[in-house]
């Protein structure tokens, strides 16, 4: 089976209650798209999101635990019971606000699967890594690392997203995104047995502008949008491009 193709909405910590409007202006392109649409938004936004029923829904971050004594956190069982279906996990700015390794982002997505959630999970290179030249290294040692035993392409995503691409406008050039892809993808090939089915998603500054072109490259089966998944306008023309490619 070919992977699912998916465009996913990050929202990190932007939107509100009136926010929700937006999820509406997608409901009829929503409904006539073939690719999977996700919006993760803000914790406390899932059920009034999930209760809408246009697209589906996931946390941005859960706990490696299932409940107990850490304040402030939330737990995969906790998004999977609001009704969340992914989680993103590992995202290059939790790793660098809040000390994330990939050990850590291993523990979250097992903890993710028990829930019964799929596990979103992040990696790219900064842009440091990138300029000397050891982009592939960095990309297969945090995949070898965060993704945990039991992952399967039902139950995990991976999202390349450069650091330095995220929120700046900036974009990899197609070969640069097509050789961490072909990297990804083999590796995952070499380790599980459906590792060709896993989707792997390119995040970073992607928009309607450069949706087609990222969606054409080989083993490029979705995206992780921010900023341009806020608004209906800006979101709409990206899942168009992915169901089209
Ligand atoms: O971090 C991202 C998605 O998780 C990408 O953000 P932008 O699309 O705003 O660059």
């Amino acid at each position: 089976m070919a992977p699912r193709k998916l465009a996913a909405g990050n929202w990190k910590m932007n939107g509100d209650l009136a926010a929700l409007d937006q999820i509406d202006a997608m409901a009829e392109a929503v409904k006539g798209a073939s690719c999977d649409v996700l919006i993760c938004p803000p914790a406390l936004l899932i059920p009034a999101m999930i209760a809408k029923g246009v697209v589906a829904v996931g946390g941005q971050d859960c706990h490696a635990e299932a409940s107990g004594a850490h304040t402030g956190d939330i737990s995969g069982q906790m998004l999977r019971d609001a009704g969340a279906t992914h989680v993103i996990l590992g995202h290059s700015e939790r790793r660098a606000d809040h000390h994330e390794t990939d050990e850590t982002v291993r523990a979250k997505a097992l903890a993710a699967h028990r829930a019964g959630l799929i596990a979103i999970i992040c990696l790219g290179e900064t842009g440091d890594q990138r300029d000397g030249g050891h982009t592939l290294q960095v990309i297969a040692a945090q995949l070898a690392g965060s993704v945990p035993e039991g992952a399967t392409a039902a139950n995990t995503v991976i999202a390349y997203e450069p650091v330095w691409a995220i929120g700046t406008g900036r974009t990899p050039t197609i070969p640069q995104i097509a050789e961490v892809h072909a990297r990804l993808r083999a590796d995952l090939s070499d380790r599980l047995s459906d590792g060709a089915e896993v989707s792997l998603l390119y995040g970073g500054s992607v928009k309607g502008a450069n949706a087609a072109e990222i969606f054409a490259i080989p083993h490029v089966d979705g995206a992780l949008v921010g900023g341009a998944s806020l608004k209906a306008a800006d979101f709409l023309p990206i899942v168009a491009a992915l169901d089209a490619a």
